[in-house]
């Protein structure tokens, strides 16, 4: 059990330094509020908040491990590489692919409500 919440308390520093550091964390989470109140001003049903929060969640989380993939790439090397290219430009574009994917469900959730 100690293992367990302690485990938790270091996951738990990881989403504090997020919030404190991480610019485009921020830049999430003020989506996430604009969204939120947009669905509450909007009216969702429970299965539509459903879709939401599970976008939220994963679009948080996954810019979560890109910042823990840019960070294990700049521990790995200072010099310019191919590779570490790589892994930053497949991990951000993760983000983009996952980002692109809520906006359009997004879109598809609310317009059709604000245009009835
Ligand atoms: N060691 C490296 N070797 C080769 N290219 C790199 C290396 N580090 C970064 N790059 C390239 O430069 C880009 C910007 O790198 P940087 O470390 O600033 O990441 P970033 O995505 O801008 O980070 P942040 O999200 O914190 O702004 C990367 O996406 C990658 O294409």
């Amino acid at each position: 059990m100690y293992t367990f919440f302690k485990a938790f308390s270091y996951a738990w520093s990881g989403i504090v330094h997020a919030l404190k550091n991480e610019r485009n964390f921020k830049f999430h989470l003020l989506a996430t509020i604009i969204v939120v109140l947009a669905g509450l001003l909007t009216g969702l049903s429970s299965i539509e908040w459903f879709i939401i929060i599970i976008l939220i969640g994963g679009m948080l989380s996954l810019e979560m491990m890109n910042s823990a993939v840019e960070r294990v790439v700049d521990l790995t090397t200072t010099e310019q590489r191919p590779l570490a290219k790589q892994a930053k430009d497949l991990a951000a574009g993760a983000v983009l692919i996952y980002a692109i994917v809520s906006a359009v469900i997004g879109l598809i959730l609310f317009v059709p409500k604000w245009f009835n």
